[in-house]
């Protein structure tokens, strides 16, 4: 759609209320034992599996592909009695000359490949730079991009060139899912997210994203509260439904017990689904493997036996 200003400008996040609001997300409800397991198996499907290091190899990208396409032991899979269920992860994400590697191990098992670009993750290079890396990774067979924006532009409310920069990446993307990511760290204030997020969803943004995970701060509850907020206002004012990926430092099943009540307090059950719900993380899906181990076995394993993510 085209850029419209009046959707977000004059909105004012209250901070306090916020971060009222999603301390409760953490403490008013309780799941636990068969229903605590449940929500757990389901944060796995949820899961985009991530690496995004300087020393990812094709061997490293091979083995966490290994693991997305089988994320529980088998042993755990048997004792939560999930008999023939698939159970595989959201999508695995990687850089993007890591994605021809990626599309190799991932082959016939219909896990799709995402790949940040955009000179991730400060994503200060000419803009004809961050649009061709797009197409060169989508060449490579690359299903989802997650892009970043320049923060600049929020920063100095300058919505045209963001949505701009936005629905330039949305073309280069073709059939590629678009993930934006706003680094919310970086965007100074919680009515900075909100308008960020609505301009991103305007451009034509499959999903939103808190973090690159690279910021100082990443995916918070207050923040992701806040952009969960634009994305109701903006599915009631268009009639669209538009994506969300907290990511960057969730790394506990505890975690992924929060996000998942928040999705379905704040917007019901289709945001507990991959195609609306992912949460990029490196290094969560260990823990729930570890507290899902623990609902099977009632013992829990040393974390190094479940090294992998
Ligand atoms: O997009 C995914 C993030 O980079 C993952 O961040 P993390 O390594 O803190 O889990």
């Amino acid at each position: 759609m085209p850029l419209d200003t009046s959707m977000f400008e004059g909105i004012r996040v209250n901070r306090p209320a916020t971060e009222r609001r999603a301390d409760g997300f953490g403490s008013r409800r309780s799941v636990k034992k068969a229903y605590q397991a449940a929500w757990l198996v389901n944060a796995i499907r949820l899961i985009d599996l991530t690496t995004l290091a300087g020393d990812d190899t094709r061997g490293k990208v091979h083995r966490l592909c290994a693991k997305a396409r089988n994320p529980l032991a088998s042993h755990i899979r048997e004792g939560l009695d999930l008999g023939n269920m698939p159970l595989t992860v959201g999508a695995v994400c990687v850089y993007p000359t890591m994605v021809p590697h990626a599309v190799e191990a991932l082959d016939g098992s219909g896990i799709p490949v995402a790949s940040v670009a955009t000179g991730f993750p400060a994503g200060l290079m000419p803009l004809h730079l961050r649009l061709a890396e797009i197409e060169w990774t989508v060449a490579q067979g690359a299903h989802e991009i997650d892009i970043v924006i320049t923060r600049e532009h929020v920063l100095t409310g300058n919505w045209q060139a963001l949505y701009d920069e936005i629905m330039a990446m949305r073309e280069a993307c073709g059939d590629a899912h678009l993930k934006v990511i706003l680094a919310t760290g970086e965007l100074g204030t919680l009515s900075k997210v909100y308008a960020a997020s609505m301009v991103a969803m305007q451009a034509g943004a499959d999903f939103i994203k808190t973090s690159t995970g690279k910021e100082g701060v990443n995916a918070t509850l207050p923040v992701s509260l806040t952009m969960v907020r634009a994305l109701r206002d903006y599915g009631a004012l268009t009639g669209h439904k538009i994506g969300f990926k907290p990511a960057g430092g969730i790394k506990s099943a505890k975690e992924a017990l929060q996000w998942q009540v928040l999705m379905k307090e704040e917007l019901g059950r289709p945001w507990l689904e991959p195609d609306l719900f992912r949460f990029g993380a490196s290094s969560m899906l260990g823990d729930i493997e570890r507290q899902l181990e623990h609902h099977v076995t009632g013992r829990y394993a040393a974390s190094h036996r479940h090294a992998m993510s």
